[in-house]
């Protein structure tokens, strides 16, 4: 088992989607397929820790969900051999990812992040169930026609807009605009607001 890129493991709270407020143990990878403009992390500073050191330091947080994370986290081979452990070990798992490669069926929560800016990669892309989707909004002429793209592609229980955060600015009034747009004519919300609360609240 060879060992995994890892940026940080910390425990938090899960600072956006359905499950904000929920205690969680993050652990973020390194790398990732996708080079996003606005990225937030730097993915490509990690340390090779083994399977057990993961274990051992997880072990030393009181949260009892995980939440894996990057970088894009799909692309770590071996992940589900750390999830299988993790799930041995009694906890929930959560797994964020950019939805381009498919996802380990024991994972017990989805939550996907397609990118507009990437859209042409998405048209062969194998993740087409999902628990939540989550779109951060960039400023595009044709993004809603992306969010219906991705709500026809990807089967989910929800559906979130995410406001675009650079330089501590969070970019709201576009993402209430295409809200209000992907909503018109329908009945239900099904598309809702996630923020990033952790960035608000200054909390890691
Ligand atoms: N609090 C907190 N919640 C998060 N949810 C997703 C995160 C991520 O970086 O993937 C994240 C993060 O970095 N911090
Ligand atoms: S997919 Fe996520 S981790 Fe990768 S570049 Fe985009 S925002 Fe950053
Ligand atoms: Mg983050």
């Amino acid at each position: 088992m060879p060992n995994f890129p890892i940026v940080e493991i910390f425990q938090s709270l899960q600072g956006e989607g359905y499950n904000t407020g929920m205690p969680a143990i993050f652990i973020r990878f390194g790398g990732c397929n996708l080079r996003c403009p606005w990225c937030d992390t730097n993915f490509d500073n990690f340390q090779k820790l083994s399977l057990t050191a993961i274990l051992t330091r997880v072990l030393t947080y009181s949260a009892k969900n995980i939440i894996i994370t990057g970088g894009e986290p799909t692309l770590q081979k071996y992940l589900p051999e750390l999830v299988t452990r993790l799930k041995q070990l009694g906890y929930y798992v959560a797994i964020e990812t950019n939805g381009l490669k498919s996802v380990y069926s024991e994972i017990d929560y989805i939550a996907v992040s397609p990118k507009y800016h990437y859209w042409r990669r998405y048209h062969d892309a194998p993740l087409i169930k999902a628990d939540e989707v989550r779109i951060v909004v960039e400023e595009a002429k044709d993004i809603a026609e992306f969010c219906l793209a991705m709500e026809q592609r990807i089967e989910a229980k929800r559906y979130y807009l995410s406001p675009c955060e650079q330089n501590g600015q969070m970019a709201l009034l576009p993402t209430l605009e295409l809200l209000g747009k992907l909503n018109q004519g329908r009945q239900n919300n099904k598309w809702q607001l996630s923020i990033q609360t952790h960035k608000l609240a200054n909390i890691e």
